[in-house]
């Protein structure tokens, strides 16, 4: 992947986008310091509020940055070990990030659960393995609004979602977005999906980005011909929840 130049400012919502393949996924993971061996950033920096994180070890990424890069993934059981509850990890995950008392954190995992919509006791002991696809990616946004990052970045979080799911999870970033102020990274297939909920849109192809710009402007007036290619094969969301619902939009719940 060559000539990836992106910048999230605080409280921005900034959508990639790109088909298969295009290399979306291993940007967020080379933002992250995740890339699997043996790939690895070999030109150019990546800067979170001016520190380069090219030069920090994985260890210090965690301890440094652990908390301020909140994640969400495609792969919502992923996100949670089946080994111990949902509640219990995230306690686990606020007291790594602020030390306090578990009773405390308790409280504040059981308030941030019920933000998300969720039952909170009930989500709060289940294992990751007793909830719905649409309720573990709530639960992972309840670590995000938990952890209070100040970038979020969300690849691909309702693709493995039934559609009232996936819009109910776009609507929960956006509060998120309004109580935290994070910047949020989204990686999305679909660009007149994103053109709808992010503030600007970069589209990718190939491994290089091809087009970037408010999505205000790339929905009327896109030049990249795979830009309006996008733009000519996607449904939106809501025309794809219009045909679903024959025609009634109704409110999301997972
Ligand atoms: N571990 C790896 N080793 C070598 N090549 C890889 C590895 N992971 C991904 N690739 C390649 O890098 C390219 C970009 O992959 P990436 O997962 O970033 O695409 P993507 O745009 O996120 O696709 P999708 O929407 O399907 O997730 C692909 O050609 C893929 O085959």
């Amino acid at each position: 992947m060559k000539g990836i130049d992106l910048e999230i400012a605080p409280g921005e919502r900034l959508a990639l986008v790109g088909e298969s393949g295009s290399g979306k996924s291993l940007t967020a993971s080379a933002i992250l310091g995740l890339l699997p061996a043996p790939l690895r950033v070999t030109a150019g920096t990546v800067r979170f509020q001016g520190t380069d994180l090219a030069g920090l070890s994985r260890k210090e990424r965690r301890k440094g940055l652990g908390a301020r890069i909140g994640c969400v993934f495609q792969d919502y059981r992923g996100s949670f070990s089946p080994y111990h509850t949902v509640g219990s990890q995230l306690v686990e995950a606020l007291r790594t990030a602020r030390p306090m008392k578990r009773k405390q954190a308790k409280q504040m995992a059981l308030d941030s659960l019920e933000q998300v919509g969720l039952p909170a006791e009930r989500a709060y002991a289940s294992y990751s393995f007793q909830l719905s696809g649409g309720q573990l990616q709530r639960a992972a946004l309840a670590c995000v609004l938990l952890l209070r990052p100040e970038l979020l970045i969300a690849d691909e979080p309702t693709t493995a979602l039934d559609i009232v799911s996936g819009r109910s999870v776009m609507q929960l970033m956006l509060d998120i977005q309004r109580q935290t102020g994070c910047g949020i990274l989204l990686i999305s297939h679909d660009l007149n999906l994103v053109l709808d909920w992010a503030d600007r849109a970069a589209v990718m192809r190939k491994g290089r980005l091809v087009e970037e710009g408010p999505c205000d402007v790339l929905r009327t007036s896109a030049s990249h011909p795979y830009t309006q290619e996008l733009l000519a094969a996607c449904p939106s969301l809501d025309d794809a929840l219009h045909r679903h619902e024959g025609g009634h939009v109704h409110e999301a719940h997972c």
